[in-house]
């Protein structure tokens, strides 16, 4: 594990920053680094809606080949799908030699859509948390943790960098860990799919729809499976399953044991392992990509079943009757998915 004292954050503020894209990520890594006493800039196309946020946060905002050009660290934080076009038209044409080309995720080096040349550092700096919280936890004092990885050490002072950029996050006061692009593109993959976001809004769906096909209220259903589960994962993440066992009732304890591995079974398990197979063997980017590059149809489709399903109309309801439960994030639109 690296922590602060296992980097020098004079090595980042020693170089010119360019990131480009300023949604979840972007704005996290830009203002945290500008915080951090590095001379950043923020790259998005003319006309790019995120260009007034950018500005009345306090950052310079040119186009990303401006960026590229002006700086020797490119930071690559627009959306996944769109990053093998934003390198090959802005980024690739100025990237000089020593330059240092900087992921936050893997998945266009592991899957082969970005391939940078032979004289440029590339690494990874991958924050274990959704973006906005990154920022949150960056101005509170805290971090969220980070995996970091050298793709490409071609000045030979790429880990100096990484870590030091990683610092700059606040990334490395929670902790670094030192990992390869495809580690962490394939378990953050797996992470996001089968556990944190796919998993987890399954299994709150299909217990919300059971208890309400059974004829009980909505709102009960709601407080149930979807409002309370924060209150067990607080207990989760601040002292492990063990926490949430100690706190809740044995009655509750005693059904975990007897019912969870009746859900959570050997089948799920199997399909686990075959989500996993779909991400290692590449068919998970090329049905994304090939989605993404028809206009993303099956992608919106998804989004407008989810949007629509009624358990989000009940917790709008039920958020709207409780005032401390509100959203951070000003440009967050209720029950949309989009950002
Ligand atoms: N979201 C997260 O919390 C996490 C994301 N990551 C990784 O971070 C990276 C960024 O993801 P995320 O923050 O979700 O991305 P977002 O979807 O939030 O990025 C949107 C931003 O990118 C801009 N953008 C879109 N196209 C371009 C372009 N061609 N050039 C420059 N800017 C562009 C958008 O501008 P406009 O407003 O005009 O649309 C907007 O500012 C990805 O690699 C992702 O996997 C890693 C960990 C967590
Ligand atoms: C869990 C989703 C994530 O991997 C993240 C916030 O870490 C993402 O891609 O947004
Ligand atoms: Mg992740
Ligand atoms: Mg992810």
């Amino acid at each position: 594990m690296f922590y602060d004292d296992n980097a020098d954050l004079s090595v980042i503020q020693g170089r010119h920053v360019a990131v480009l894209g300023y949604g979840s990520q972007g704005h996290a890594h830009a203002l945290s680094l500008r915080d951090s006493g590095v001379d950043v800039r923020v790259g998005l196309p003319e006309g790019s809606k995120s260009r007034a946020k950018a500005e009345a946060q306090g950052l310079r905002v040119v186009t990303p080949a401006e960026a590229v050009e002006e700086a020797d660290v490119i930071v690559v934080l627009a959306p996944d799908p769109a990053q093998r076009k934003l390198y090959k038209e802005a980024i690739e044409p100025n990237l000089v030699d020593g330059d240092a080309l900087v992921f936050g995720h893997g998945f266009n080096i592991r899957f082969g859509y970005i391939k940078p040349p032979a004289g440029v550092d590339v690494f990874m700096v991958a924050p274990k948390g959704p973006g906005h919280l990154v920022r949150r936890e960056y101005s509170e004092g805290r971090g969220v943790p980070v995996l970091v990885a050298v793709e490409q050490d071609a000045t030979g002072k790429a880990w100096d960098l990484a870590l030091s950029y990683a610092k700059g996050i606040g990334g490395l006061r929670a902790g670094g860990i030192k990992t390869t692009f495809t580690e962490e593109t394939e378990t953050d993959l797996f992470g996001e799919q089968a556990v944190l976001c796919g998993g987890v809004s399954a299994l709150i769906t299909a217990g919300y729809e059971t208890l309400t096909e059974a004829g009980y209220q909505p709102e009960v259903a709601y407080f149930e499976c979807l409002h309370e589960l924060k209150l067990i994962v607080d207990l989760i993440y601040e002292g492990g399953i063990a926490k949430q066992r100690w706190s809740v009732s044995d009655t509750a304890e005693y059904g975990d044991y007897v019912s969870g591995p009746r859900i959570i079974d050997a089948s799920v398990k199997a399909r686990m392992k075959e989500v996993l197979g779909d991400i290692t063997d590449g068919t998970f980017a090329a049905r994304f990509i090939a989605d993404q590059d028809a206009g993303a149809p099956e992608f919106a489709e998804f989004r407008k079943k989810s949007q629509e399903h009624p358990i989000e109309a009940v917790g709008k309801e039920l958020r709207g009757l409780m005032a401390w439960v509100k959203s951070h994030d000003d440009d967050y639109v209720e029950g949309s998915a989009a950002r």
